[in-house]
């Protein structure tokens, strides 16, 4: 092994017991410059030698405690190779560093303190034997071990790297994660590490002044959605059950979609070429989501039903068939979704927000923020959690009326078309969770109609978003709440944005064209089509800034 002595600074960590060992009798490492030691590695608490890794090019740092290795503070490198990828690199370095001690499974979701049924992630199996949800569990023992302080920073570390595959801002969190999966099996397109927008002048000018207003720009991705954070883990564990040692004989994975799953699944798919099977609901998708899974090669259907339809024909197929179910009934997607509640904490410093609000469909999202925020609550990287708001479209708000009756009798409803055509769902596959989350964070449930939704994304884009009509159903329940007083001027805030304001672009040249009946379109602002002299250039000019020639 070639060993080099640099100190690294502000590099991520991982524990090694194996490489510790190694060390412990190898005079070379023995030999290297003693370093000050963190606060973190004189915690007795912390029983492992602890690695660094530095960025792509500079390799890996080792470092020991003074006790462990007889006294002595040691930070070596090894160095990755010219030929060597990142992908190999973290091969490299995970033989050295041998087993972590963290690992998840299956149990039944909200199972009961006595409840034995548990299923390895290995297995495909997506519903308990009752017939309930699943969660994934993860040990939180072995995660307690280590302080919140060790994981904050942790995570800090790792954010803006390129090293495999903590350069992702899901798997620099692989620990919460899918702590056992092989780096090796990972199929990431470094997504996350998402925007926060500060929403100055939205809050300033049209929520009476509320200075910490943020949008969480989920849709700033590779796909163009919140979806890529929970398809990288989705399919990378397919790819880990296809590959040897298991080989699992999946011959594709499937899903149904309003758009971003779609996209979002057959990108990842393509990347780790695994075949992807996509069923849309004909006509209700956007065409920029529609041409997504089209070009990454996905087998499209394009079935004339709604969601609903579709996510019913999804399950029935992947019975018979070894098709993978991606949607987000497996929770493995969501165990990917939680980081960017994660995310926000870390880009807040690990300050905790008051609310945060998220526009809610299928469901899975809202529990996924929920499991992210009390996971670091639970492991002391916070030490509370934020309210939650789910906010949905009127035309499609099954959980809205079930908020409504009080939580006592839940009813899928047929939803209508919305503008919010991604969340067009009647009967959330994830209702159980959504009302957990909810009920566990205090939380609260808000609706929009078409032209609430409408006019607040719009308006946002004049403060300088381009948000999708789902943030704009976020955007339209933050603005009822602030008028309501639920939410105050002073509140830290936070909207969920879920997608992409361009693969909607049809619905934001219908609204500012006033091609919308029954809606006035408020913030409308059409193009002026002008005869192509100067004279009509200026007077133009003139009337829109209100000005005259000379001044
Ligand atoms: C853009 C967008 N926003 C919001 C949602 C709602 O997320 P969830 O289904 O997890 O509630 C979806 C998908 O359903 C979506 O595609
Ligand atoms: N909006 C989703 C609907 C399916 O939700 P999922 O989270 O269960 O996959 C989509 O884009 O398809």
């Amino acid at each position: 092994m070639a060993i080099a002595s640099h100190a690294a600074v502000s590099s991520p960590l991982f524990s090694s017991p194996r490489l510790h060992r190694q060390l412990s009798c190898n005079d070379d490492a023995r030999r290297v410059p003693t370093l000050k030691a963190s606060p973190l590695l004189r915690n007795p608490n912390v029983p492992f030698l602890v690695l660094r890794h530095c960025r792509r090019g500079v390799g890996i740092s080792c470092s020991a405690t003074a006790s462990e290795s007889g006294g002595n503070q040691q930070k070596v490198k090894i160095r990755r190779s010219a030929d060597e990828n990142i992908r190999e690199e973290a091969h490299r370095r995970d033989e050295a560093s041998g087993s972590h001690g963290f690992s998840a499974c299956y149990v039944p979701f909200n199972a009961s303190a006595d409840s034995t049924e548990t299923y390895s992630l290995d297995d495909v199996v997506y519903r308990s034997r009752s017939g309930g949800l699943l969660d994934v569990r993860h040990d939180f023992a072995a995660l307690k071990r280590f302080p919140g302080s060790y994981w904050r920073d942790l995570f800090d570390s790792r954010v803006g790297r390129t090293t495999w595959p903590y350069g992702s801002g899901v798997w620099s969190k692989k620990e919460f994660v899918l702590p056992e999966i092989d780096p090796d099996h990972i199929v990431s397109l470094f997504e996350g590490n998402s925007n926060l927008f500060w929403a100055e002048r939205l809050g300033r000018d049209h929520l009476g002044g509320m200075p910490d207003l943020w949008v969480k720009h989920c849709g700033i991705s590779h796909t163009g959605s919140f979806k890529d954070l929970g398809m990288t883990v989705l399919v990378s564990q397919v790819n880990r059950l296809r590959r040897a040692p298991l080989n699992r004989p999946i011959a594709g994975v499937g899903c149904a979609s309003t758009g971003d799953t779609s996209a979002a699944l057959s990108a990842y798919c393509a990347a780790a070429r695994i075949p992807s099977i996509v069923f849309l609901p004909a006509d209700r998708i956007s065409l920029a989501q529609l041409v997504q899974p089209i070009a990454n090669g996905a087998t499209v259907l394009s079935i004339d039903t709604d969601f609903d339809g579709c996510m019913r024909l999804i399950r029935e197929v992947t019975a018979e068939l070894p098709i993978y179910l991606a949607n987000s009934l497996n929770s493995l997607r969501l165990e990917g979704q939680k980081t960017a509640a994660i995310e926000i904490l870390q880009q807040f410093d690990w300050e905790v927000p008051d609310w945060v609000i998220v526009p809610g469909g299928n469901l899975g999202n809202i529990y996924a923020f929920y499991k992210g925020f009390e996971m670091c609550r639970e492991l002391g990287l916070v030490d509370r959690v934020p309210r939650l708001v789910c906010a949905q479209a009127a035309n499609a708000n099954p959980l809205y009326l079930h908020y409504k009756s009080g939580w006592s009798d839940f009813k899928p409803i047929v939803a209508a078309d919305t503008f919010a055509s991604a969340i067009q769902i009647g009967d959330p596959v994830s209702i159980d969770r959504a009302v957990f989350a909810l009920q566990a964070t205090n939380g609260i449930v808000e609706e929009a109609t078409e032209e609430e939704l409408m006019d607040a994304m719009s308006l946002a884009d004049r403060t300088g978003m381009f948000a999708c009509p789902h943030t704009g159903v976020a955007l339209a329940a933050l603005f009822k709440l602030r008028e309501k007083g639920v939410i105050e001027t002073k509140d830290r805030t936070i909207v969920v944005s879920t997608a992409h304001g361009l693969k909607f672009a049809q619905s934001k040249v219908d609204y500012h064209s006033k091609e919308i009946s029954d809606m006035a379109c408020r913030f409308s602002n059409p193009p002026v089509n002008v005869k192509a002299n100067f004279g009509s250039v200026m007077d133009v000019l003139k009337e829109k800034l209100n000005v005259k020639v000379g001044l």
